[in-house]
């Protein structure tokens, strides 16, 4: 390797190098300084080149602009840049999504690339770690792409060799402190690359309103089910896209007090709204905490219990008992019970879990309700008998099924130890910081999502006292307009004792 030096510099002690932890020194050759000039010359016009071939539509902008500048003269051009400026204000007043996705977006991430990223890059990997030395080299991570939206900058990363994206979420916190970000999380996108994805503001910030979500026709047709149980929209998600919930099992939604445990609840019962007024689902719905939170509901359930633990346990039973039968109806005929008005879909919901399996002072019914609740979550899926359970403290002596719901979502919670316990393993390392969500921001969980390794950051629908009103005045079953919704004692007479 030789080293150009001149002058007095050309000393031994400044041909030294370090290679592999050994010192070497290495010839020192004298050049004239017109040969630097040369060789800077042509380096600037090489780095150039290089930085034009980087971005080819930035440089053929400005290629063209230079030469319709040449070639049209100062006054014409300026009058062609006033043009070129009006039509594209009509543009954003006209249609402003498509101007943000094809004008506004392109021009900030190559902004945002070069001014917050590529300037600080290959310092923040050096200082985070994430460049490897090898030898007497320093490999760097390559940043190939940035792309930017309202509130996120995607920028693709190619790791090193022997780097794995783990290594990147250990050091997420720093990476977004350094590029000045709300937060980061790493994706994998496929062998090798990654994304970071960083939060410069968030999109969940506002309160996300019943109306936003509004699809369902009115007819409420009664020939067949009328919401998709496979995309009950509940909210949106931190990249603006609909948060919508499977509902084929069970449920479970843990977070702490004020959490906004409530807003999952309404926003399910909403999104199912039609097909509770046709009678193709019927929630049986289980209020431990003396009804503040459901009773306002009670045209819309079926079954509604909230007065004693006596009717709870019975009313999970009825449920097992139900599950039960259909499963031997469906024994041999089909693998999965299709919920008509006949045989609804029905849906436990269960406010506060930890009232019903540790809480309840009568040994003996806590005893009927977990041996209800365990034959329910083990096999209700299939006889369409499905059960959502809202949770605040999610250890396993509190809620010893917590593993028998296969989907679940976390909100809020006060320990870091919580959210791995309600998403499982390493998903907190993945980035659901549940508890560090902004007490401020009720309704804002994370979610797991089949197929995709990193949880997912929602925000559930508000509705207010009068958005319920309005929604159980829309939404009470066609059949039972007359009917209020049955405790236990109803169904057999006999009194029973209050909580
Ligand atoms: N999705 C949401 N968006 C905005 N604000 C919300 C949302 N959900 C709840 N809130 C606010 O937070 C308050 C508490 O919500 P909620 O009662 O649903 O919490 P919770 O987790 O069920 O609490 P608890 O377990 O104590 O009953 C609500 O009164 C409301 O003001």
């Amino acid at each position: 390797m030789f080293r150009t030096v001149h002058g007095d510099a050309s000393s031994a002690d400044k041909a030294t190098r370090k290679v592999g932890g050994v010192y070497v020194r290495e010839p020192v050759f004298e050049v004239p300084v017109w040969w630097l000039a040369i060789r800077r010359f042509f380096g600037f016009f090489g780095l150039a080149g290089r930085k034009a071939a980087k971005h080819p539509v930035l440089s053929s902008l400005i290629a063209l602009a230079a030469w319709l500048r040449i070639a049209l003269g100062s006054s014409a051009f300026g009058w062609l840049l006033v043009g070129v400026l009006l039509t594209l204000s009509a543009w954003a007043v006209l249609h402003w999504a498509s101007f943000e996705r094809m004008v506004r977006f392109p021009v900030v991430s190559a902004w945002r690339r070069w001014f917050v990223y590529e300037r600080r890059w290959h310092a923040t990997m050096a200082v985070c770690g994430l460049a490897v030395l090898y030898g007497d080299l320093e490999y760097v991570p390559s940043l190939r792409q940035v792309r930017s939206t309202r509130f996120v900058d995607r920028v693709i990363v190619d790791m090193v060799s022997g780097q794995i994206p783990e290594q990147w979420e250990n050091q997420a916190p720093a990476l977004a402190h350094t590029f000045g970000a709300l937060s980061c999380r790493v994706r994998t996108v496929k062998p090798r690359r990654i994304a970071l994805e960083f939060m410069h503001a968030d999109p969940l910030a506002a309160t996300v309103k019943p109306g936003q979500l509004d699809t369902d026709d009115e007819s409420h047709s009664v020939d067949r089910m009328p919401v998709n149980l496979a995309a009950l929209p509940l909210g949106v998600c931190a990249d603006g896209q609909p948060w919508t919930l499977r509902l084929t099992t069970h449920v479970l939604i843990a977070g702490a007090s004020e959490a906004g445990k409530g807003s999952v609840v309404w926003a399910l019962l909403r999104a199912l709204g039609p097909a509770i007024r046709t009678g193709y689902v019927a929630p049986w719905v289980l209020d431990p905490k003396g009804g503040m939170e459901l009773s306002f509901g009670e045209p819309l359930f079926q079954r509604f219990e909230a007065d004693s633990y006596e009717g709870m346990a019975r009313m999970l039973e009825d449920a097992a008992d139900l599950m039960d039968r259909r499963t031997r109806l469906l024994r041999g005929v089909a693998r999965q019970h299709i919920p008509t008005p006949d045989e609804p879909l029905v849906l436990v919901v269960v406010d506060e879990m930890a009232d019903l399996t540790s809480y309840c002072p009568d040994r003996a019914i806590r005893q009927r309700i977990a041996s209800a609740l365990s034959r329910l979550l083990s096999k209700g899926r299939a006889a369409a008998v499905h059960v959502v359970a809202a949770l605040q403290d999610p250890r396993k002596d509190v809620l010893p099924f917590r593993d028998l719901f296969p989907v679940r979502i976390c909100l809020r919670v006060t320990e870091a130890s919580h959210v791995d316990m309600v998403l499982g393993d390493g998903a907190r390392d993945r980035g659901a910081t549940c508890d560090l969500i902004d007490p401020e921001l009720a309704g804002v969980g994370f979610v797991t999502v089949a197929g995709v390794r990193e949880p997912v950051r929602v925000r559930a629908t508000y509705h207010s006292d009068s958005d319920i009103a309005a929604m159980v005045e829309r939404f009470k079953p066609l059949i039972h307009d007359a009917i209020p919704a049955q405790r236990s004692h109803d169904l057999d007479g006999k009194e029973v004792d209050k909580l």
